[in-house]
């Protein structure tokens, strides 16, 4: 469960600047399976996905997770909930994609044949078990991400962000991500550019000049966006 109280992130655009307000006026508390955030770009959705794990912390209000409060209790959040960044060049940092995944699952206490086995499910599931062994640098942009996303979901995080993370992949993995994502237990608050993704989520938020502007049903929500934006 996610609760975001009059929550607030403002930042000085370049130094000395007058601070500038990216968010503004949220209030949330957010208990559906599936929450698709969309909006224009810069509209403020990253923020406010990044809010949800503690990587940009509110300057006015709070957000809390399952009665964790982000700004205070930053380690046990990163634990409950993971985040696949949109570029997965943020997120990987091993030589390969084996040690990548296994350096996901170092909290766990795992002994090293279970780690090797559960490290090669992984992979296997996302189609890289034959890149195990190759150089991340090697991987095309697509494969990265789906290493990106594997590595979060080998941790079995209780709440899963995701940044877009579709945007790189072609029709058939983004339809394997889309379907994995859509049969996942956790909860998935999911940022999206992709309308058919967020059609299919329990509640779409609309962001717009850093504040919710509609919040409800995806097909309610999403026609919102689409008259905000005047794309039919
Ligand atoms: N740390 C920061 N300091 C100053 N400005 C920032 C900071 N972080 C974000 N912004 C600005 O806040 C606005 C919202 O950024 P954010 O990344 O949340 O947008 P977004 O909706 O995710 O955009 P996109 O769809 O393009 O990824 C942008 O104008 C961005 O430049």
């Amino acid at each position: 469960m996610i609760t975001f109280e009059s929550v607030a992130v403002r930042a000085e655009s370049t130094p000395g600047a007058p601070d500038v307000t990216i968010l503004a006026g949220v209030d949330l508390h957010l208990v559906e399976r599936r929450v698709a955030v969309v909006g224009a770009n810069g509209s403020g959705k990253s923020t406010l996905a990044r809010l949800v794990n503690g990587l940009v912390l509110p300057t006015d209000g709070r957000v809390l997770v399952d009665g964790l409060d982000t700004a205070r209790d930053g380690a046990a959040i990163r634990r409950r909930v993971g985040f696949v960044f949109t570029d997965p060049d943020a997120q990987l940092v091993m030589p390969t994609p084996r040690e990548d995944v296994a350096l996901s699952l170092r909290r766990l206490t795992l002994d090293a044949a279970e780690r090797a086995e559960r490290v090669h499910g992984v992979l296997a599931r996302f189609g890289l078990a034959a890149h195990a062994e190759v150089s991340v640098h090697a991987l095309s942009g697509g494969q990265k991400q789906l290493l990106a996303l594997a590595g979060v979901l080998a941790t079995e995080p209780a709440i899963l962000v995701c940044d877009e993370p579709t945007t790189l992949l072609d029709l058939r993995w983004r339809r394997v991500v889309d379907e994995l994502l859509d049969s996942l237990d956790q909860q998935v608050v999911l940022v999206t550019h992709d309308l058919d993704a967020a059609a299919r989520a329990d509640r779409v938020l609309v962001v717009d000049g850093g504040r919710i502007v509609a919040d409800g049903d995806a097909w309610g929500a999403i026609e919102t966006y689409r008259d905000r934006m005047a794309v039919r």
